[in-house]
């Protein structure tokens, strides 16, 4: 048994969180025909609870019994886990609670965190995300705080504006097609190229495309930190403090119309899509991509290897690395999406706290391969 679970608990004991109307609304089905016997086979014990309505899920985590359980398993998309890390950030010990490993397993439209943990080829595979929940280790991932008018709230996974939030706020209403619908969205956005002005201030980490490869072979290449966090993040009970709301000293700020700007954790953000290559789950740092406006031949032209990260070596596409930044739209109306939920379209500051949450992965690290170089000159 100890050779099977190398450094790992023995029949967890699990909060399952099912959410009945995530993505094609398949999640019950799958908890009871596919999850389920495997957790029953590894002996398992569980709480299963069903969202009844949106926000439940923040709910659950806000009030969850610290030292009950090992993990948090989410049968969702990325929303539920978006809320379930909101939660952890209103419990009354958000700093304990933020321990507590979230394992997700794929049971919405896009499951960006499935396809992280588990890479492409078994990111929507049910057996290999149940594995996790009975052997993966715990992997601390940084979280977002961010600021809108006064109000702080988490993103652990994205924030976008411009054409990239159109194709996914825009295209709600298709649920039923499953990540199909992002692809008709992004169809729809070369036939409009419409573009967007913001004033977009950055505390720039990182903007080498080539050193911040290196950077990733580095860290794919080292042995991955399972270490417990910090002392000083369980001695205290209080939220991390916003060390940049008011201190935009060495910041450097860009304006005029864009195409997009997407930011995140995580390579995938779907499928199709490997948005962000060179992202760590605990570098400190966001990874931010402000695209420019190109002719709709070169948009049609960037579907090409989207799914292997080819955009990073586009030169129209700044790539950066960055501990803050603020975004402050310079027009009236527009999509928000943090971690594909709606948020208003208005100014938000974002700051980064390393490692503050939890997931639990088999690998210690994003299960993704960024192994395209930069493209020949001609
Ligand atoms: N019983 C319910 N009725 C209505 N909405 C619900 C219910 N339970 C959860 N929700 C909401 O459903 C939303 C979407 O959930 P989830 O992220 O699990 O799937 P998804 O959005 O299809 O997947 P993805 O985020 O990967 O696109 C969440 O914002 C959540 O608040």
């Amino acid at each position: 048994m100890s050779a099977a679970y190398p450094g790992v608990k023995i029949q967890r004991h699990l909060l399952i969180v099912i959410n009945p109307n995530g993505g094609p609304g398949k999640a019950i089905s799958l908890f009871e025909h596919k999850v389920e016997p495997i957790i029953k086979a590894a002996r398992c014990t569980y709480k299963v609870v069903h969202t009844e309505y949106s926000g439940h899920a923040l709910k659950i985590a806000s009030e969850i019994p610290l030292n009950e359980y090992d993990a948090i398993v989410a049968i969702s998309g990325d929303g539920t886990l978006h809320e379930l890390i909101n939660g952890f950030a209103q419990h009354k010990e958000p700093m304990k609670a933020f321990l507590i490993p979230i394992a997700p397993i794929p049971a919405g439209s896009g499951n960006g965190t499935c396809l992280n943990l588990l890479g492409l080829k078994e990111g929507q595979d049910i057996a290999a995300a149940t594995l996790n929940v009975i052997k993966g280790q715990s992997m601390p991932i940084d979280l977002l705080s961010i600021l809108q008018s006064g109000k702080r709230s988490f993103s652990f996974m994205s924030q976008c504006v411009g054409l990239m939030a159109d194709l996914d706020l825009g295209t709600e209403h298709l649920r039923w097609m499953g990540s199909y619908r992002f692809m008709y969205g992004f169809l729809r956005g070369i036939l409009t190229r419409k573009t967007y002005r913001f004033k977009i201030s950055v505390k720039i980490e990182a903007a080498d495309k080539v050193a911040m490869v290196e950077a990733l072979r580095k860290h794919t290449s080292s042995v991955p930190n399972h270490k417990p966090p910090p002392a000083e993040q369980t001695a205290t009970t209080l939220l991390p403090p916003l060390q940049y709301a008011n201190d935009y000293d060495g910041w450097t700020t860009f304006e005029g119309p864009i195409l997009f700007l997407y930011s995140g954790k995580g390579p995938y953000v779907s499928r199709d899509l490997m948005q962000f290559p060179v992202s760590v789950p605990n570098d400190g740092m966001v990874d931010i991509v402000i695209q420019g406006s190109i002719s709709r031949a070169a948009m049609w032209r960037s579907l090409d290897g989207a799914e292997k990260g080819a955009a990073y070596w586009r030169d129209s596409a700044l790539y950066l690395k960055a501990s803050a930044y603020r975004l402050e739209p310079l027009q009236e109306d527009g999509n928000l999406s943090i971690d594909g939920e709606r948020f208003p379209f208005r100014e938000y500051h974002a700051e980064v706290h390393r490692g503050l949450a939890t997931l639990l992965s088999m690998s210690g690290r994003y299960a993704v391969d960024f192994t395209l170089g930069p493209p020949i000159p001609s």
